[in-house]
């Protein structure tokens, strides 16, 4: 679904990404950490082709990425997704409703199936009591909760999402992670940045230490820290390759 091969990325001279080769599988959720700076964010605009990178290949479904063009498929929640200035004119719904633009195109009148869609994403993150609120007056956490449902708008087929828990509060990350446990049995592919390991671990079936480099992977059916070459292997690869560890081990 993405697959990333020994991409270098520099802004200027100063070099922010080292080789990175990654591959996500269909339904596969694979969730990265790292410390402040190790490029994450960085990573996910060279997926999302915002960013080119000065060498490597990136593909996105099998198609390289400056070919990509269903964007639609795809739904990205960005790490400044609450940063709504006071006098932003648009309401909750607008906002969700406006994500279907991807699919219907920027100057098409919606639908009443997007609206619907729009509805449905919302009622998805508890916010469709909001629905008639100017999104500048939520607060960060509940920003939050609406950019997540615009991103849920357009069904994707693979969820992009940077720092997705910030500003959320304790009751509302439980939450949180159920809807994307219900993306997951929904087979919805995931690529999920966050600074916390222990939520990220609850859903991830793999979790990637990034800083400029691939520094280590955990893997649930693979317990233990692996290396970052056994980290771009396939999962089919991986349970083979745990048999033939404890065929060895007897
Ligand atoms: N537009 C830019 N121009 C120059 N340098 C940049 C730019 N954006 C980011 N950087 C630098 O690239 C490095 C990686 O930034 P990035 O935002 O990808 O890190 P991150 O891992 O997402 O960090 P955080 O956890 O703090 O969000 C940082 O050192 C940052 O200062």
């Amino acid at each position: 679904m993405i697959e990333l091969n020994n991409v270098h990325f520099t802004y200027g001279c100063h070099p922010v990404l080292d080789g990175i080769s990654l591959h996500v599988h269909e339904g596969e959720v694979v969730g990265i950490t790292g410390p402040n700076g190790a490029g994450k964010s960085t990573l996910l605009y060279i997926i999302l082709g915002l960013l080119k990178p000065q060498s490597g290949e990136v593909k996105i479904l099998g198609v390289p990425v400056n070919r990509f063009r269903e964007w639609h498929r795809i739904g990205y929640v960005s790490q400044r997704a609450t940063l709504f200035n006071r006098s932003y004119p648009a309401t909750v719904f607008e906002v969700v409703l406006s994500g279907r633009a991807a699919l219907r195109g920027m100057f098409r009148f919606f639908g009443r199936g997007d609206k619907r869609c729009a509805e449905e994403a919302l009622e998805r993150v508890n916010m469709l009591s909001w629905r008639n609120t100017p999104i500048s007056a939520l607060s960060g956490g509940q920003q939050q909760r609406v950019m997540i449902a615009r991103a849920l708008a357009v069904k994707p087929r693979i969820l992009v999402m940077d720092e997705p828990t910030n500003g959320v509060d304790a009751a509302n990350l439980a939450d949180l992670a159920r809807l994307l446990k219900d993306l997951r049995s929904d087979g919805v592919t995931m690529l999920l940045v966050s600074h916390e390991p222990e939520w990220l671990s609850s859903l991830a079936s793999r979790r990637v230490c990034l800083d400029r480099k691939i520094c280590s992977c955990h893997c649930h059916d693979y317990p233990g820290e692996l290396l970052w070459r056994e980290c771009t292997q396939s999962r089919e690869e991986k349970i083979s390759l745990d048999c033939a560890d404890s065929l060895v081990r007897g």
